[in-house]
């Protein structure tokens, strides 16, 4: 049992030759470890690298810079986020990790950005790096078309029309976080994590990581394996709607990171969280709750649970307000 690799081609558009098979590889790495490669996903290696130039430029900006932009000036949490601001794991030291968040432009006009939810408004941008924004943009709109392709193979997968999940979808909750990592430090005890154990929230998570590693995934039987970094593929996990949405048939495993085999450089990773748009709706689909059973999860909104993610994982007092756009 490992994380296995799955190629995309002849997946990417609906009604694609290869869906079928490539969503019954989706259902066997959906049903064990959470995780899978993407290769021939069709994104340029060159997009992906422009990506990474960009997180060293946005993380290598001053200090004080940094922090005039940080997350704690933002409604929504974009902009940049101080090391150790974050403790994923409640058991382990707040993570060393430090990161720039964005997201989609909505128009100011758009009901949830009026509403001030969460993922829907501006982010801030560094005036020293102007090209900043419209790379990140075009980045997360490649990020939205492949993760939105995904969640249909993964509505295949549950031999479910390929659009079952494109309602929940239409204005989805995204977040791009470029992630800096510091060297792991020597003699470090071992609540000490980059990223600690954690279940990723959304629907899906595509990741981008440089060459270094560090991430690590806890299999159903408990053991952790790294997720070693392979070129020109991504690394994708289920985040907690996907278990909420099938009954606990798929899964979103846990996973941490640890910057170990760096040689002593930071570590950069780009993940892309994709959530369904902040009302919708997140119960068991046809067909995974056995006929006279009750279901595992009470429904929820996509909205609710991560608001809740937010304030338990940066001790945010009060809750983002979550009444219904008018
Ligand atoms: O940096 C990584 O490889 C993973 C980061 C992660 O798990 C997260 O940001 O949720
Ligand atoms: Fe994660």
């Amino acid at each position: 049992m490992g994380i296995p690799v799955i190629d995309l081609s002849g997946a990417l558009v609906p009604g694609g030759p290869r869906s079928a098979e490539v969503a019954q590889q989706l259902r066997a790495a959906a049903t064990s470890a959470g995780f899978f490669y993407i290769r021939n996903h069709g994104v340029p290696a060159d997009v992906v690298a422009r990506q990474f130039d960009i997180a060293r430029e946005l993380m290598e900006l001053p200090l004080e810079r940094r922090e005039a932009l940080s997350i704690q000036h933002s409604p929504i949490m974009r902009g940049f986020e101080a090391l150790g601001a974050q403790t994923l794991d409640a058991s382990a030291r707040p993570d060393l990790k430090e990161s720039f968040y964005c997201g989609m432009n909505w128009p100011a006009e758009h009901p949830y950005v009026q509403a001030g939810h969460q993922t829907y408004g501006p982010s801030q941008w560094p005036e020293e790096l102007p090209h900043a924004q419209a790379i990140c943009e075009a980045y997360i709109d490649t990020m939205n078309a492949l993760s939105l392709r995904l969640m249909q193979l993964l509505a295949l997968s549950l031999e479910l029309p390929e659009d079952h999940f494109d309602a929940a979808c239409k204005d989805p909750m995204v977040t791009l976080r470029m992630a800096r990592y510091p060297a792991h430090p020597e003699g470090a005890d071992e609540r000490t994590f980059g990223a600690g154990a954690h279940t990723d929230w959304g629907a899906v998570t595509v990741l981008a990581q440089d060459a270094h590693g560090g991430l690590e995934v806890q299999m159903p039987d408990g053991s952790w394996v790294p997720a070693t970094p392979i070129e020109g593929c991504f690394v994708v996990n289920l985040g907690d709607m996907i278990p909420r949405w099938t009954n606990g048939l798929y899964h979103s495993n846990p996973h941490r990171v640890r910057n170990l085999h760096s040689g002593g450089a930071p570590r950069y990773s780009i993940p892309f969280f994709y959530e369904p748009e902040f009302f919708a709706r997140i119960e068991a689909v046809p067909g995974t709750v056995a006929p006279g059973e009750a279901p595992k999860y009470p429904p929820c909104t996509a909205g609710e649970h991560l608001n809740e993610m937010y304030q338990k994982t940066y001790g945010l007092k009060q809750a983002t307000e979550q009444t219904e756009a008018a």
